[in-house]
């Protein structure tokens, strides 16, 4: 099997047809409604009735005019002026509450959809496999689907509201402009497109351009992150390599700029370009009309509508095709959080629920290999191991250990061969009810910056508060450590946050043993579970480790062979192959790779240790 070779997700999203998009868009609009049908339609109501007011306004001010151009002529009552203005102020008013109410809901809107949307994104995250997170480009999608949270399925809304307002508006002002000539709408309406054209253009244009630069952006967010980590500090300052840090991210930065400055420079002359001729054509038909009343032929209050009407035509023909490109753009944006939601799922429900101990492991001819890429990390591997036994994984780094466990603890699927559990294929059970049977402390164990108790007990929820357990698994783990903490099991871990306690490398691996030994399960898996530990604490790990495991299945990675030797089996991997399996004695006595890696260990406790370089110089040595 060759690595699929998949067009850049740019290329993707952009060969996506009209109809995918109105899909999007629909899917869009569910999203927004389903996360507050109410503010939704109070904001979008609100919208439209004051859409309407514009022209309402103008119509108004208008009749106001008119009536006092009559007024000179003394044919117009101080009271029918009154009435004018009355209704002209409670359109004011109306104006504001709609207003009013409508930026209320939108911001209640939009805080609904951020909760609702981030949520849907938590939980997609929660159901991709651990196979998708050993993946690039689901960091990438992950990344821009968090991005576009806050703003954009808000953004497709409001603006599509905003493109029906628009048309209401248009409609109603367009047709008192009507009146004053036929070639005046037209006009005021071309001049509002080139600037139009332009920022629908170049906004596709910075869509794209961030869109290729999300994987180097994400390389300089991961740079930065090395200079403000608070568990890297202390290697990054005395190493000294925070410069090289510095001017790798800044040759990210430049490199974006010179992108940027190129975009910028050419929307800015064609934005220039659009204007002029906007400021032309408004020209032409100001040119047109000012003849029409030069021969008498329009009113003030007509004029009045020509003038404030120019505005009002040019701001809502450019918000309605800026709306269309606006949706257009923001479409783009939502493709992202639309692909990362369809990422492939593995429903670990599926299949039939495991029930009972497991008695026996099998491995047949299990093979994987790491999605996209081309080589197989395990092939051909094959053992078994029954309750009561502990089987020992040994080799050297990159040898397929940790890889051999993910398979086993149905985390991974193996890519060939199978995988029996008593004697029955495990494919065809629910992985979670298997991993109900399973605990594990893995070689990069989590330390939650939660309480000591939280810690523990995340093995298991639903035994959060079952505080004797915990603390039975605290004991068990030599975690003694814990009831001395102001609070004991309650008291917050790690220095994230305010009032946490950090605690030293081997204190979080007894607390990992812990959660551990905290699940009841029939399969123990030990990934490293000593390499923080002092000396003391490993001897009693294995003492305990060995009454733990007495009745259980147990698999142990190490590469302390101390720790090893106690096993009843030991797999010897080397380039993801089995090359020897046996006791400890039997496989010393067959004098191949165990019993080498196994007399280097050995002859450096033993050996003399090597004569110094140089002797270190004495003060008053001659
Ligand atoms: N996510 C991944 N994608 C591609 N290859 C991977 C991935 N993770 C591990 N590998 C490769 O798989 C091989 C086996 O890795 P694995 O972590 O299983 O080794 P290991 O024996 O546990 O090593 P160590 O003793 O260093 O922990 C290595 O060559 C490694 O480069």
């Amino acid at each position: 099997m060759t690595a699929a070779v998949r067009p850049p997700p740019e290329a993707r999203d952009e060969a996506l047809s009209w109809r995918s998009r109105l899909q999007d868009l629909w899917q869009t609009l569910g999203l927004v409604w389903r996360a507050s049908p109410r503010h939704s339609l109070i904001y979008a109501l609100t919208t439209l009735l004051g859409s309407a007011l514009p022209a309402a306004n103008l119509y108004v001010g208008k009749l106001l005019l008119d009536e006092i151009a009559q007024a000179a002529q003394g044919r117009v009552t101080y009271q029918a002026l009154l009435a004018l203005l009355g209704v002209q102020v409670a359109l004011g008013v109306l104006g504001s509450l709609l207003s009013t109410v409508g930026t209320a809901s939108q911001q209640l809107l939009g805080d609904s959809l951020q909760h609702s949307v981030s949520r849907r994104i938590l939980d997609k995250s929660s159901e991709l496999s651990v196979e998708a997170f050993e993946n690039a480009e689901t960091y990438d999608r992950l990344q821009q689907a968090y991005r576009e949270v806050g703003s954009r399925p808000l953004g497709v809304a409001t603006q599509l509201v905003g493109l029906a307002g628009a048309a209401v508006t248009l409609a109603s002002v367009g047709a008192l402009m009507a009146r004053l000539g036929f070639w005046v709408l037209p006009l005021v309406i071309l001049a509002s497109v080139p600037g139009v054209i332009v920022s629908n253009r170049f906004g596709v244009e910075g869509y794209r351009m961030l869109r290729r630069q999300t994987h180097d952006a994400r390389v300089q967010n991961y740079l930065g992150s090395l200079l403000t980590s608070d568990t890297l500090v202390k290697e990054v300052r005395l190493f000294g390599f925070e410069p090289y840090l510095l001017r790798r991210w800044r040759e990210y930065y430049l490199g974006f700029r010179v992108q940027l400055e190129a975009l910028v420079r050419r929307r800015a002359g064609w934005g220039f370009l659009a204007a002029l001729s906007s400021a032309l054509l408004i020209a032409l038909a100001s040119a047109l009309i000012l003849r029409r009343a030069a021969a008498g032929e329009i009113s003030v209050g007509d004029f009045s509508v020509f003038v404030l009407g120019i505005a009002q035509v040019q701001n809502t023909v450019s918000g309605l095709l800026n709306g269309v490109s606006g949706i257009y753009q923001n479409l783009l944006y939502m493709r992202n959080l639309f692909s990362f939601l369809e990422l492939p799922t593995r429903d670990l429900d599926a299949g039939e629920p495991w029930s009972g101990p497991i008695e026996t492991i099998e491995f047949r001819a299990v093979g994987f290999r790491y999605p996209l890429t081309d080589r197989d990390v395990l092939r051909g591997v094959s053992f078994t191991v029954r309750r009561g036994e502990a089987l020992a994984l040994v080799g050297e780094n990159g040898a397929g250990k940790t890889t051999l466990v993910k398979l086993l603890t149905m985390l991974f699927e193996p890519s060939s061969g199978t995988i029996l559990l008593n004697g029955q294929d495990a494919a065809r059970f629910s992985p979670r009810s298997v991993q109900r049977e399973m605990s594990i402390i893995f070689q990069d164990f989590g330390q939650y910056q939660m309480s000591a108790r939280e810690n523990v007990a995340l093995a298991e929820v639903t035994r959060l508060d079952d505080r004797p357990g915990v603390q039975g698994a605290v004991d068990r783990a030599g975690a003694a450590f814990v009831d001395d903490l102001p609070g004991g099991l309650e008291a917050p871990l790690g220095r994230l946050f305010t009032g946490g306690r950090q605690l030293s490398g081997g204190q979080w691996q007894r607390l990992a043993l812990a959660r551990l030994y905290f699940r009841r399960a029939s399969v123990l898996v030990f990934d490293e579970p000593t390499a923080a530990l002092d000396a003391r604490a490993e001897s009693e790990t294995i003492q305990a480790l060995r009454e733990e495991t007495r009745d259980r299945i147990t698999l142990l990675i190490s590469h302390r062979f101390s720790t090893v030797r106690l096993a009843d089996t030991i797999v010897v991997l080397e380039g993801g192959v089995i090359v020897e399996s046996g006791s400890h004695a039997e496989l010393i006595a067959q004098r191949g790779k165990y019993a080498a890696l196994y007399d280097l260990q050995a002859k450096g406790y033993l050996a003399e240790p090597p004569a110094p370089v140089s002797r270190p110089r004495v003060q008053d040595e001659p």
